[in-house]
């Protein structure tokens, strides 16, 4: 058997980012336009198509007992009245859970679980040293409710995989909107 070797990987405070940088995913409003409501924001924003988020994945093998890790960064700033959000997933091993820490910023975690019926939502605060637990069988995503950027470390096993097809047609139950200068949660009227 190889051995992997051990490796660490830092939080670049001032400059916004994990050093080394792993593999980076950037996530552009043109990545996911379609997931936003005010469709007339979208299309103005797109003619700068802003960066939305992006997280710093260390490179570990996609296997049965090792730890997945990165951080991600999602940029503040809102579409429209919905702030900025990550696209969200399922993973594709539904039955893995995963572990954010949050070390910068302020935010949302939205939760949908997958169930036979209907499925059920549950939003959790992420704060600078929040530590939240997505239990296994939970689509999760992120969301960005303050002025600064908001990082957080996950961690989740090697095998779970992501899964986009669902929340992608779907969405979420609900969304998360300023309103009266408050981050406020409604439904999704387009919810299907
Ligand atoms: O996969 P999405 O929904 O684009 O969001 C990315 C998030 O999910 C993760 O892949 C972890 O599950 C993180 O890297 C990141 O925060
Ligand atoms: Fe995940």
């Amino acid at each position: 058997m190889e051995l992997f070797r051990p490796i660490n990987s830092y939080y670049d405070f001032e400059n916004i980012k994990m050093v080394p940088e792993g593999d980076l995913i950037t996530r552009n409003l043109s990545d996911m336009d379609w997931m936003y409501q005010d469709q007339e924001a979208v299309q103005e924003l797109l003619k700068e198509d802003p960066q939305i988020y992006r997280y710093y994945n260390v490179d570990i093998p996609e296997e049965e007992g090792h730890l997945q890790h990165c951080i991600s960064i999602i940029n503040p700033g809102k579409v429209g009245n919905e702030y900025n959000m990550t696209k969200g997933h399922f993973h594709e091993i539904k039955g893995t859970a995963e572990i954010y820490y949050t070390i910068q910023g302020e935010g949302m975690l939205f939760m949908q679980s997958v169930t036979d019926g209907e499925p059920e939502f549950e939003a959790l605060e992420m704060k600078k040293g929040t530590l939240s637990y997505v239990p296994p069988y939970w689509a999760h995503r992120t969301i960005n409710t303050g002025e600064e950027p908001l990082a957080f470390i996950g961690i989740y096993p090697g095998e779970a995989g992501h899964v986009y097809g669902e929340i992608e047609a779907k969405g979420f139950m609900k969304l998360l909107i300023e309103k009266d200068g408050e981050p406020t949660i409604i439904d999704n009227p387009n919810y299907k």
